[in-house]
């Protein structure tokens, strides 16, 4: 560099040399150029001193060769800063942009992250030290002197410890001294700065979304007023608190959003007033308290102003007092005669993790306590003075039952404390300022406030209690509620489409296999009716070559009674098993010839039930329980008279004894089942079990399965030979149409899953139609 400056130097020393030696002069051109050309290796210095030895030996320089320097100077300058963001954007991590941009967020999240768990941990802390120091503190105010007590020559009976700033003593008439010990004690001289700065840790708790209430209390005149609200020059803790939450709101305002409304309400005479919502000239608007679906206080109609600024709330705050209920006493000319309660909501959500808060803070001001004898009024004045005592002695018994720590605490005596409930003890902060007077006058007040405050102070309460918004809560908490109900239908229905998918296989199953058994049946029918065929034949044979034995037969078929069945085109087609009679046959409708009857034979005493009735279902469930004989009758058409004068099927069956539920037929009343097998002892014994057995069985069980098959089925009919059904005593129907029917009723029955036998008992799985037979 060095080498550089001094080989520009010499250059230029040459240029100028040059300039003075030879004619004409140069040109500035000539200097603009040389300087482009070595600006580039140039510093600061070399352009500098250039500048010097330009000017000193040329004497007045051109404006222009000036402005190229400093031009120059401008572009190293540039060139140096160039180089600077350069060197700044090789050593950035990554040159792609995405990449940095995922770092970023990466360490955004990480920071947000940090940052949430150090505020949670901060407010924790924050709270913990509020807590150690007590959720409920009391502090106590003395106000000086006043101009009137001095001038009474009234003395001060409060002393002060000056190392000590928590407690005070009070100096009795008697000399005797009584100490009191509170959170703080603030002397007379202590101004509302000192007063704020001991409130304000507890104030900003509201923003934390616990809540709060700040009161004062003590004997009228002794600056209750002016702690809370103050003047002009020295504002209160009301005015105060709004701005300090404006402050901090405003400092959060990254984190969180808070939304401030203030409601201010006076209790006068056990009736609240809205102090915002009324001028004192209009008719009072009534307002009540009512518990909210949250279980929080809350007073419908009363006006809540949202407010964004001190100025706001200190004109809020003015119009309110402008209408209180102040009057004059003898201890206070504006006595204030009702308890004035400012009420400050605030709702906050975090930006960040959108969890929403909604505490309360209140700020009362008391009506002054006050022997109504000493302030000596009456009237008006003293009607107000009994509701102002008792709602403070009601405002004593909860506090004394938040010390005891007993089960009731009684907040609903009062207005006042009944609108305090969320705020006063339990899960949230209070400081409660006692006032009192230093002047010997008031001794005997001042003592009574000090004890009062004492008590306060030894309410034990609970840790603050973080206030979630509860409309949010009440939102979700139904919505969880709603949520868990639906799950439970989904359950049942699902259980039900499960039952009944379940039940749908069950039937499908059963549905099969009855549909195996007609198809076995109509086999077995069209075997039937072809071995019939040819037995009729061969005796129409036998008939008409021997006339007289023709008449024999016919008297024999009468004494018997019992007819074989008419030729099977005259008889219906066996269609689905159903409980139900099948439809008369066309003939019987036609001429009345063919008759199809069902016959129970029925016990000597009920003769009704032999009557003809048609398809009817049983109304006497008592009839199911006889025993039971079906007969059906089929009279040949006229044209075959001669040879067949009557045939009738007869089916005899015995009802169940009272045990069998299920299939009738399948259990004689010997005890014996319906193919003469001995009923197996367990069925016996458990209806309930036989019927879902037989419910998976194909058929009923034979005990000899040769008879099953459909050859044993015929030659074991009676039509063949076999003995007639009517043989007393025998009540085992071995005719397949029997076991047809009383397959029947075994098909029914388990389709009647749940509650068959009631539903058994309802329907007959015979029907009954009823007919006197004649015959
Ligand atoms: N700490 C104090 N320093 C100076 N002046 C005070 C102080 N406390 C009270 N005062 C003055 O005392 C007077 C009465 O105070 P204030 O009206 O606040 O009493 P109060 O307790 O509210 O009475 P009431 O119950 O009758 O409303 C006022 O003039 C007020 O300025």
């Amino acid at each position: 560099m060095v080498e550089m400056c001094s080989e520009s130097c010499d250059q230029i020393v040459l240029e100028k040399d040059q300039t003075v030696e030879n004619e004409p002069k140069p040109s500035p051109k000539s200097h603009i150029e040389i300087l482009e050309e070595n600006t580039d290796s140039m510093d600061e210095d070399t352009i500098s001193s250039m500048n010097q030895e330009i000017s000193s030996a040329q004497g007045p320089t051109l404006p222009i060769l000036q402005k190229v320097i400093n031009l120059s100077n401008s572009v190293q300058n540039l060139k140096k800063e160039h180089e600077i963001l350069s060197d700044q954007v090789k050593a950035f991590p990554g040159h792609d942009i995405v990449g940095t941009l995922q770092l970023l967020n990466n360490e955004y999240d990480l920071l947000k992250k940090k940052y949430l768990d150090e505020s949670s941990e901060r407010k924790r802390l924050y709270n913990e030290v509020i807590e150690l120091k007590g959720n409920i503190r009391v502090f106590c105010r003395c106000r000086p002197l006043n101009q009137v007590e001095i001038a009474n020559g009234s003395s001060s009976v409060v002393e002060f410890d000056s190392s000590q700033d928590t407690e005070l003593q009070i100096v009795s008439s008697d000399s005797s001294k009584k100490q009191f010990k509170f959170d703080h004690v603030f002397r007379p001289e202590d101004g509302q700065d000192a007063v704020f700065a001991r409130t304000k840790p507890i104030v900003t708790s509201v923003l934390d979304g616990y809540n709060v209430c700040i009161f004062a209390y003590g004997q009228t005149g002794t600056g209750k007023t002016f702690t809370m609200e103050g003047t002009p020059e020295n504002r209160g803790v009301n005015y105060r608190t709004l701005e300090e939450l404006f402050r901090v709101a405003g400092e959060r305002g990254g984190v969180m959003k808070y939304e401030l409304f203030v409601s201010m309400m006076e209790v006068y005479n056990e009736k609240i007033r809205d102090l915002l919502g009324e001028s004192s000239n209009q008719p009072t608007k009534k307002l009540e308290i009512k518990q909210a679906a949250e279980g929080t206080q809350e007073v419908p109609g009363l006006v809540e102003a949202c407010v964004y600024s001190t100025e706001e709330v200190w004109e809020l705050l003015k119009s309110g007092n402008r209408v209180r209920s102040v009057g004059a006493t003898n201890a206070n000319e504006l006595s204030s005669r009702s308890h004035c309660l400012l009420r400050v909501t605030v709702r906050g959500t975090n930006l960040i993790n959108s969890q929403k808060t909604k505490s309360h803070l209140w700020l009362v001001d008391l009506a002054g306590s006050e022997r109504v004898g000493k302030i000596e009024v009456e009237g008006e004045r003293l009607k107000e003075s009994q509701f102002i005592n008792k709602s403070l002695s009601a405002l004593g018994d909860v506090i004394s039952a938040l010390a005891s720590k007993t089960a009731h605490v009684p907040y609903r005596n009062s207005k006042l404390t009944h609108m305090l409930q969320s705020s006063l003890g339990g899960d949230c902060k209070t400081v409660m300022f006692v006032q009192i007077s230093p002047s010997s006058a008031d001794l005997g007040e001042t003592l009574c406030s000090l004890n009062f405050a004492s008590r306060v102070r030894g309410i034990e309460s609970g840790p603050a209690r973080k206030q979630v918004d509860l409309t949010e809560l009440y939102k979700y908490k139904q919505m969880a509620e709603k949520l868990k109900h639906d799950d439970k239908e989904t359950k049942k229905l699902q259980d039900n489409v499960q039952s009944l998918q379940l039940r749908l296989s069950a039937r499908e199953h059963i549905c099969k296999s009855l549909q195996e058994k007609v198809r076995d049946l109509e086999n077995q029918l069209a075997e039937e009716r072809k071995t019939r065929l040819k037995q009729e034949s061969r005796a129409f044979a036998v008939a008409a070559s021997t006339r007289p034995s023709l008449k024999q037969a016919t008297e024999n078929t009468k004494a018997d009674k019992k007819p074989p069945l008419g030729p099977s085109k005259l008889r219906l087609p066996l269609r689905r098993i159903t409980n139900f009679m099948p439809p008369a046959s066309p003939m019987a409708t036609k001429g009345k010839a063919t008759r199809m009857s069902m016959v129970t034979a029925p016990p000597s005493d009920d003769k009704e039930n032999n009557s003809e009735t048609v398809m009817a279902p049983p109304t006497n469930t008592k009839n199911l329980l006889k025993p039971r004989r079906t007969s059906i009758a089929v009279k040949p058409p006229v044209k075959t008279q001669a040879f067949q004068p009557k045939r009738r099927v007869s089916i005899a069956t015995l009802r169940p004894d009272a045990h069998m539920t299920t299939t009738p037929l399948r259990r004689s009343a010997s005890g014996f089942n319906n193919v003469g097998t001995m009923e197996r002892p367990s069925l016996a014994r458990d209806p309930r079990k036989a019927r879902y057995s037989r419910l998976f069985s194909p058929l009923p069980e034979f005990s000899n399965p040769s008879e099953t098959s459909p050859a044993a089925m015929r030659s074991s009919s009676k039509f063949m030979g076999s003995p007639p059904a009517a043989q007393a005593g025998s009540l085992k129907p071995r005719h397949t149409t029997v076991v047809a029917l009383q397959r029947k009723s075994l098909v029914w029955s388990p389709l009647k899953l749940k509650g068959m036998q009631s539903s058994y008992r309802k329907s007959s799985f015979l029907p009954l139609r009823h007919s006197s037979d004649k015959e």
